[in-house]
């Protein structure tokens, strides 16, 4: 997809250029020198204050912070510095170098992500996995072999960024040969760069003293600011390796043309050689999704809009949203699916049609939701692609093992109490659930019936969440009801 995002560069850069930001970094010993003349060249200014006693004082009246784990022996100043800076509302730019590779940079990195709000964190491909998911491998301060981005592994990268991003409220910015930014809504990829780059010491804490500068310039557009540096960064790396192979040179010389480039390169040429991707990322049907996975009924709106009712309940905390219209005619059906599908992107809730495949494909839907009889002779994971959600209701064992082959990302299976909703809904016990949640490996919702009253007799079921109509959108405050039920489910799966 074609993004809009180039067209901010030229005022981001002359934000730099123009504002001059004084950029406080807290960098390692190996490469400050560096650190300080990429600020430079970028056009702001540096600052390498980091005694303890004085970060503090210098954080609050700088325009941008950088703080780089490559030596550990900082720490402290950099929490210290960050509180300072967060208080002052100056952005903070973290470079988790090697966070996962022993004990004190574990810590070390747990602690400024608990007391500091980053604006970015830069990383490669190991850290920033260890930051998002508490592995990735690592081989000192480079990513390890397993970790590098391919262009088959780059969405699932993307995923992971965003994530990161959602529980941090930073943008994430991955260093690899195909970049990724991700904000909690935005995700791009990146191909510039040059393997030079990676043959000289510090280019990727350069990129985190230039996000400095560029977070400095630009503290309210933090998402376009790191996307221009990253690209400054890249296609100034590209630039800087035809002037040194014109020389007949080498890795030395490739450092001073890659600074020297930082200061030339004009807005025209990155945005003529930047290779940016927009990434349409759905969102995904994971077990954590499935806690409080609300389906909609017209049924009971007494007046309100469905629009209105559904807001109320993704703001109290559902974490999937189906859309379920057995009377609507298409058009209508189609209009009220897009505006949920808009609806749940904002709450980032996974969101699935009902029984209608070309609704869902036409709405922007993260996917379907189908039952037995609305499968037979249909292959429904072709008819959507591999990346859209596929939900399948299944009520046995054999059925529910043939939905998880058939391409399945969860099964809702019921009912699994009385219910009114569904009059021809088949009922099953409490082991044919237990047996079912043994038999796949994919995410089980139960439905039919459930209620803040009965969840915890599903207990021990093995499912990973209830799905229900009536027990929020025939509430009076359906938003109360969904909080309600959130806490019950979480009490239920708990120990
Ligand atoms: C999460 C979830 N599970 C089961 C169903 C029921 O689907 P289906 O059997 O196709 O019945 P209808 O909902 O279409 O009447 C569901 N919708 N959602
Ligand atoms: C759609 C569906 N599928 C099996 S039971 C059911 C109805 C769920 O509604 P409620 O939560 O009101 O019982
Ligand atoms: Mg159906």
């Amino acid at each position: 997809m074609k993004t809009d995002i180039l067209a901010s560069f030229p005022a981001m850069m002359a934000n730099v250029r123009e504002k001059e930001p004084i950029v406080q970094a807290i960098t390692n010993f190996v490469t400050v020198n560096d650190c300080a003349n990429i600020i430079l060249a970028a056009g702001a200014s540096p600052t390498m204050a980091h005694e303890v006693e004085e970060v503090a004082e210098v954080a609050s009246v700088v325009q941008g912070l950088v703080m780089n784990m490559g030596t550990m022996e900082d720490v402290e100043a950099m929490l210290v510095a960050g509180k300072a800076a967060n208080e002052a509302g100056v952005p903070v730019v973290l470079d988790p170098v090697a966070v996962g590779a022993t004990r004190l940079r574990r810590e070390g990195g747990k602690k400024l992500l608990e007391n500091v709000k980053f604006s970015v964190i830069r990383g490669n491909t190991s850290e920033i996995k260890h930051l998002a998911v508490g592995t990735g491998s690592t081989r000192g301060v480079d990513a390890a072999e397993e970790d590098k981005i391919t262009e088959d592994n780059y969405k699932a990268f993307g995923y992971m960024a965003r994530e990161l991003a959602r529980k941090t409220g930073a943008v994430i910015a991955i260093s690899g040969v195909i970049d990724i930014i991700a904000s909690a809504d935005r995700v791009f990829a990146l191909r510039n760069g040059d393997a030079m780059m990676s043959r000289i010491t510090g280019s990727g804490c350069m990129l985190t003293a230039l996000l400095g500068a560029f977070c400095g310039g630009n503290p309210d557009h933090i998402l376009e600011a790191t996307v221009c540096a990253v690209s400054l960064m890249g296609v100034s790396g590209e630039i800087a390796r035809e002037k040194t192979d014109a020389q007949g040179a080498g890795t030395l010389t490739f450092r001073t043309h890659l600074v020297d480039q930082i200061s030339l390169t004009d807005a025209e040429t990155l945005q003529k050689r930047t290779r940016l991707e927009e990434l349409e990322l759905g969102e995904k049907a994971t077990k954590e999704s499935m806690k409080v996975y609300a389906i909609t009924d017209r049924a009971w709106l007494n007046g309100r809009t469905l629009h209105d009712v559904t807001e109320e309940v993704l703001a109290a905390g559902a974490t999937f949203l189906q859309i379920r219209e057995k009377e609507l005619d298409e058009a209508t059906f189609l209009e009220e699916a897009k505006d949920l599908a808009q609806l749940a992107k904002k709450y980032h809730v996974p969101f699935v049609v009902n029984d209608n495949i070309d609704i869902a494909l036409a709405c922007g839907a993260d996917g379907v939701h189908v039952g037995q009889s609305d499968i037979v002779d249909k292959d429904v994971r072709a008819m959507i692609g591999p990346d859209k959600i596929l939900g399948i209701s299944a009520n046995t064992v054999e059925t529910a093992v043939k939905a998880q082959e058939s391409g399945a990302d969860y099964i809702g299976v019921g009912a699994v109490f009385h219910t009114d909703t569904k009059k021809d809904a088949q009922s099953l016990t409490n082991e044919e659930l237990l047996a079912i949640c043994k038999a796949v490996t994919i995410p089980v919702v139960a439905i039919g019936g459930i209620n803040e009253n009965n969840i915890m007799q599903l207990k021990g079921s093995g499912i990973d969440g209830v799905s229900v109509i009536s027990a929020i959108f025939a509430k009076e405050h359906p938003g109360e009801a969904t909080k309600v039920l959130l806490k019950k489910v979480e009490e239920m799966l708990g120990e």
